[in-house]
């Protein structure tokens, strides 16, 4: 039995913060101790400061807790810090929390290039923790570290493409279209007017996340363990999208195996119905018992229909079949804000507790 872990998180009132504080409600080893949001929020308490949307209410023991500011002084007794912060604070926020020796798992996108910090999908790379003892020299720490988790997107993507990689050996090209949920821009998002009756063929600044963010996770942590060695040799091109679904990206994907002849169709279901991560076998308590689940129906993955299955941190993936282009094309679904966001954070640190590192 791991004994019980407190827990801060950051950006509390918004889209991810939201999530983060379902998934933490009732957790059997992390405990929801100091929650934090803009001065607009601070002072407040949890239910006035927030526009909950979720479709299960604000838990009891959350809903007075009294909103403090992002100062890492009001969450020194915290073992661990979530952030869902907006990505416009969360740099200099996230910083200062890490140089108080706090251990911090950040939603935002202003670390995942830092070459010390890794960049982890839980059921993909967990791999990656082992450089945190040489990010700890580098930041002077003994007791805290910061992880990133991807671009929801990129999430999505790798989960397969890591099982595939492994069994199959590198890609030399992949194509990716997402069509992605409005949950993902946050709150209010999107403008009503923009997205009902529409789709908006542009969100700014995703593609060359998806197309840079594949290259580090798929890549491997290198001989000292003082760096990433990122994917050489694989191209990838993403075309994003934004379309009126709530929560939920869909993405068709198209791949091309550097080592030919590529596998057969049936090869590439065994594999990626058999695949098994580090965050099962540490058995930790989000771990998907599936982390891919494939679907054979021809009209599958739908996001309505899949994006809750395994509590929204499995991957679904249907439609694999031959491209005429490349060699293998399929279509696969995330759940933006649970595996995509907070649900990530969450398994990232139950796996940082399982491996000792907090
Ligand atoms: N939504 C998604 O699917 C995903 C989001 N992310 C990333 O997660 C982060 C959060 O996204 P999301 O929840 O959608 O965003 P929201 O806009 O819904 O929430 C932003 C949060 O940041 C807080 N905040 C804003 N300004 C400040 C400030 N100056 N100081 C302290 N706190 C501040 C807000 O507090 P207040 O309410 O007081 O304004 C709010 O809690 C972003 O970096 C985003 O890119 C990553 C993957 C997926
Ligand atoms: N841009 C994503 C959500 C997000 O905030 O991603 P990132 O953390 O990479 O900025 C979406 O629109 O669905």
């Amino acid at each position: 039995m791991v004994a019980t872990k407190k827990v801060g998180i950051l950006g509390a009132t918004g889209t991810v913060g939201q999530r983060f504080i379902l998934l933490l409600a009732n957790h059997p080893v992390f405990t929801i101790h100091a929650l934090g949001a803009s001065s607009r929020s601070a002072g407040k308490s949890y239910q006035d400061a927030t526009k909950w949307k979720q479709n299960q209410p604000i838990p009891e023991n959350v809903q007075n807790m009294v909103v403090q500011e992002c100062k890492s002084t009001h969450f020194k007794e915290c073992d661990v810090v979530f952030s869902g912060l907006d990505a416009d604070v969360a740099g200099d926020i996230e910083m200062e929390f890490l140089k108080a020796n706090l251990v911090v798992f950040s939603n935002a996108k202003n670390y995942r290039r830092e070459p010390t910090v890794p960049l982890i999908v839980p059921t993909a790379n967990a791999s990656h923790f082992d450089l945190i003892p040489h990010q700890r020299k580098v930041f002077g720490q003994d007791k805290g570290f910061i992880i990133t988790n991807a671009n929801c997107s990129t999430t999505g993507l790798v989960v397969p493409l890591k099982a595939l990689q492994d069994a199959f050996g590198p890609f030399s090209h992949i194509i990716v279209h997402t069509q992605q949920a409005i949950s993902g821009s946050g709150y209010p998002g999107v403008p009503s007017l923009d997205i009902l009756d529409n789709i908006v063929p542009y969100i700014s600044g995703e593609e060359e996340k998806m197309e840079w963010e594949t290259g580090k996770i798929l890549g491997s942590v290198n001989s000292e363990a003082t760096g990433f060695d990122h994917l050489e040799n694989t191209v990838v091109s993403a075309t994003c999208t934004r379309v009126p679904v709530i929560d939920g990206h869909l993405e068709s994907v198209s791949l091309k195996f550097a080592q030919q002849p590529a596998p057969s169709i049936d090869d590439i279901k065994r594999v990626l119905e058999n695949y098994t991560c580090e965050a099962q076998q540490l058995k930790c308590h989000s771990a998907p018992e599936k982390a891919i689940l494939v679907n054979a129906s021809p009209d599958r993955p739908q996001p309505r229909l899949d994006r809750d299955l395994q509590k929204g941190q499995a991957v679904t993936v249907g439609r694999i079949r031959e491209c005429p282009v490349f060699d293998i094309k399929f279509t696969l679904l995330i759940h933006n804000t649970v595996l995509g966001a907070a649900g990530s954070s969450v398994l990232n640190a139950e796996i940082a507790v399982a491996k000792g590192l907090i």
